[in-house]
């Protein structure tokens, strides 16, 4: 029988047919939404639930699709409002697709303590990308991207460091507008400053993670900068379904589809560099015994090598390994851009401070060579040069101007964040259901009173200060520690594994910049470019332009 032979099913399927497209994707959301509500209210019933009061409502009338549609641009907003009225309180937020159970601080060290297999940081921070669509499920059984990071980066920074300096001055030459400065400074270009960062720290982390050629590949370089914006597209847009509508949406999606293609892509540039790997053991053995010598190709130590010669089964495939090197990208390079763009966007905001971080960088350059130029970052004990390490130790007023913009300007405004793999209770009792997000209010704790005085007041000095204080502080408040207070990088033993090379990247290149130009903003009347947020994760304006000139002595 043809349904629509009756007249109220022909005037439905009229409607629906002149729809236009945005009305469209609304009545998917709203029938997938209305659906997986009721199948979820039809399975939930026998399980155990939050029992803290959740923020935001505006009415008891107000839909809980409404109130997570308010998310994804007001969380800052709502986080705000609940930390204010509640302060010390539990409270839930909801996401589009999860429920988060906001602790007050007093939980942190409490929480770092329970095992993983209970309160999951991977869950949590994977579970965001839908994993299983885009070839990346590996990420919650696997260790060895950290492991890389823990036993061979942390342990070996300064060698790494000292090889990523030499990338950042061949992308130097190339990532920034020398032609059209001019040498006695007074012609102001205008520059993309967060961009240029990018590609120099892309350039930077190719180098410590695959190492030549690979480093100067620009379809790698292409994808260790794209790939992050299509997955967290890709991602955003599919958990705005219910997950049984996944396989109908994902392939429509187009920055999925990108992803996929950029997996591929990356095989080819990884399988290579694998390859080569292998066909060299043999030789760096006999090298190793003193029998043969090799190129400085092909006795560069990567960590992509490290990560064969330990990793097992499936780890050293090429297609996992070649996503594992797509999400070390998308762990790196964004965060790490962002970090800087916002320390030279506050040094614009704040300009008196130029003088003061440009005399620390003089003052260190007249004793060991100018940042980056011959006779400044050499290899460390070669040629009397002088170690990157030296340089980066030294700079401490700009450590501090770190850790004041990371404060001001986490990359995600609710972390440390957890995914309860069982249920959970809490020494006072407090209960977490399986499946609750677990996250702290890091923003505002960090912009509390109660936690640094005089929060709203801009102060890159706050840190040094605090280090000066009696020589057991010294190491307390450097940048890329972790502390109850200084949450950007998270906490404890899960506290991210990059934090150091990230902190040393960002001094290298903050140092050559102050060294050798002024910034200011391309318009001055708008000021500092603001942070956007979309749900808890904080975006930097990427229409912001800077001026730059030659700084001249
Ligand atoms: C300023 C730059 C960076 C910031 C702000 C940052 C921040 C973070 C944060 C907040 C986490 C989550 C920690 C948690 O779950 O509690 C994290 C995890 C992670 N970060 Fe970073 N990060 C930065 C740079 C880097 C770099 C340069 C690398 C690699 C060299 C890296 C590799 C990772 C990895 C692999 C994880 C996941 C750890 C795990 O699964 O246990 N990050 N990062």
């Amino acid at each position: 029988m043809n349904p629509y032979a009756n007249p109220f099913h022909l005037a439905i399927k009229d409607r629906i047919e002149h729809l236009s497209y945005p009305k469209t994707f609304a009545l998917i959301l709203i029938t997938s939404w209305f659906l997986s509500t009721t199948a979820k209210w039809l399975t939930n019933g026998k399980r155990k639930k939050l029992t803290i009061p959740t923020w935001g409502y505006r009415s008891w009338f107000e839909p809980t699709l409404l109130l997570q549609a308010r998310f994804v641009m007001g969380a800052r907003q709502l986080v705000h409002e609940a930390y204010t009225k509640m302060p010390n309180m539990p409270f839930v937020l909801k996401r589009y697709d999860a429920d988060f159970l906001i602790l007050p601080i007093r939980y942190l060290d409490e929480l770092r303590l329970i095992p993983l297999s209970k309160l999951s940081n991977k869950g949590a921070n994977v579970a965001n990308l839908v994993p299983e669509y885009h070839g990346i499920t590996f990420l919650l059984t696997n260790n060895l991207h950290v492991e890389v990071l823990r036993k061979k980066l942390t342990p070996e920074l300064w060698k790494f460091i000292d090889s990523a300096s030499t990338e950042l001055s061949h992308g130097w030459d190339i990532s920034l507008p020398h032609s059209q400065l001019s040498a006695n400074g007074n012609d102001w270009v205008k520059i993309d400053f967060e961009r240029t960062v990018r590609d120099l720290v892309s350039r930077m982390t190719a180098k410590v993670f695959l190492g030549d050629p690979a480093c100067r590949d620009e379809t790698w370089l292409g994808i260790s900068v794209a790939f992050s914006i299509d997955l967290f597209t890709a991602s955003f847009t599919m958990k705005m379904f219910p997950p049984w509508m996944y396989p109908v949406v994902a392939p429509l999606i187009p920055a999925r589809r990108r992803v996929l293609k950029q997996l591929k892509a990356a095989r080819g540039i990884v399988g290579e560099q694998m390859r080569k790997h292998a066909s060299l053991k043999e030789k760096r053995a006999q090298a190793a015994r003193g029998e043969v010598s090799l190129t400085a190709e092909e006795a560069q130590d990567t960590l992509l090598d490290w990560m064969l010669d330990h990793g097992k089964g499936e780890e050293v495939r090429v297609e996992e390994m070649s996503a594992r090197q797509c999400v070390l990208t998308l762990a790196s390079i964004h965060t790490t851009a962002s970090q800087a763009a916002n320390m030279m966007f506050d040094l614009c905001e704040h300009p008196q401070w130029w003088e003061v971080l440009q005399e620390e960088v003089d003052e260190i350059a007249k004793e060991l060579g100018p940042p980056g130029l011959a006779g400044g970052m050499k290899e460390e004990g070669g040629g009397g040069g002088v170690s990157v390490k030296e340089w980066c130790v030294r700079l401490e007023k700009l450590d501090s101007f770190f850790q004041e913009t990371q404060r001001r300007e986490p990359p995600i405004m609710l972390g440390p964040q957890r995914l309860a793999q069982q249920d959970v209770t809490l020494k006072d009792g407090t209960f977490i259901p399986r499946g609750t997000r677990v996250a702290f209010p890091m923003l505002e704790h960090q912009m509390d009173p109660q936690t640094y005085e005089n929060p709203n007041e801009y102060d890159p000095m706050r840190f040094y200060r605090k280090r000066h204080e009696s020589p057991d502080q010294m190491h307390l408040h450097m940048a890329g520690q972790t502390h109850p207070n200084v949450l950007g990088f998270g906490y404890g033993n899960q506290a991210c594994p990059g934090r150091q090379f990230a902190v040393a990247e960002i001094k290298l290149i903050m140092a050559r910049m102050l060294y050798e130009f002024e910034f200011k903003f391309a318009d001055e009347k708008k000021g500092r470019p603001k942070t956007g947020y979309i749900n808890e994760m904080a975006m930097t304006d990427w229409n912001a332009r800077l001026l730059m000139r030659k700084r001249v002595r």
